[in-house]
């Protein structure tokens, strides 16, 4: 690996990137690492359609799949989008916060009790469409209904009364997350309960992550970690300027931007192979 540019540690937890990637190196088959998908390893933009990883991300991926115990990707996203933004990569792919997941090329399982909320997210998109200003961009992904204000901010106010009084009459639960509001079943699956039963048996693990959601995936880690100090957990911010003063306060590490993620991960995927 090049010297120790990459990253910015804590200052009170002296770790860097580049020590903490020889120690897991050192036990890669006992490693899983999880990434977010936006934010983490594609650039933020305006249209959720838009958006793919990095690349050198993207191929670093790939490589990592095959030196360490196992990789998986941790999403607001359904798994069809993530699998399409992922290529071939043999990689664990837990959608919709974990209401879907697969494992490689196998199928999509859906949680069976967000199932019976098909309908009702299906006809709560319909209403945001209807009753929310058009410059709210409502993104239907069957099991859960996200509401973009990105671009007009200005509306944040006005997005998140219509979508708590919605969450409250129907009695779905809300994600915030950067300029969006999402509503989903309330059905116990997030990313911190993904990663509790995934980080059971590995003897190491980081997690890539920018956003709030991504919060509960670190205190599931540091969880991980309290009750078997010999497990090595490491949790990772990507900076961005909504969400990543909070992000940031709770990891170990930093990276500037995906681009520098992807650039980081390359590194790594090289010293192993
Ligand atoms: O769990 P994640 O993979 O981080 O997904 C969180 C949300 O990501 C997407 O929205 C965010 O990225 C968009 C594209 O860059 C951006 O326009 C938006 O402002 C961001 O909030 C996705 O569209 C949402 O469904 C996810 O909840």
């Amino acid at each position: 690996m090049r010297g120790s540019d990459h990253g910015h540690g804590r200052d009170d937890r002296p770790l860097n990137a580049e020590s903490a990637w020889r120690l897991t190196a050192d036990r890669a088959n006992e490693c899983v690492l999880f990434f977010d998908f936006d934010g983490t390893l594609a650039p933020v933009a305006d249209d959720p359609t838009a958006v793919r990883p990095v690349p050198r991300a993207l191929s670093a991926i790939d490589a990592l799949a095959r030196v360490v115990r196992r990789v998986a990707i941790v999403s607001a996203r359904p798994v069809d989008f993530l699998r399409d933004r992922l290529g071939a990569a043999d990689v664990d792919l837990y959608g919709l916060y974990g209401l879907e997941h697969s494992h490689g090329s196998g199928p999509t399982v859906t949680e069976p009790a967000a199932l019976p909320w098909v309908p009702a997210m299906a006809d709560l998109a319909d209403r945001a469409r209807a009753e929310l200003p058009a410059e709210i961009l409502v993104e239907y992904k069957r099991l859960s209904v996200a509401l973009h204000y990105r671009t007009a901010p200005e509306l944040a106010g006005e997005v998140e009364r219509w979508g708590n009084a919605e969450a409250e009459r129907l009695g779905l639960r809300t994600q915030t997350g950067r300029m969006v509001l999402e509503l989903k079943p309330p059905v116990d699956r997030d990313k911190g309960l993904v990663i509790g039963e995934a980080v059971a048996s590995a003897g190491c693990a980081w997690y890539f992550g920018d956003d709030v959601s991504d919060l509960k995936a670190f205190a599931a880690l540091r969880d991980r970690q309290e009750r078997d100090p010999s497990f090595f957990g490491v949790c990772v911010a990507v900076a961005n300027p909504e969400t990543g003063q909070a992000v940031a306060g709770a990891a170990d590490l930093t990276f500037d931007s995906p681009e520098a993620l992807g650039d980081f991960l390359d590194d790594a995927a090289a010293s192993v192979r």
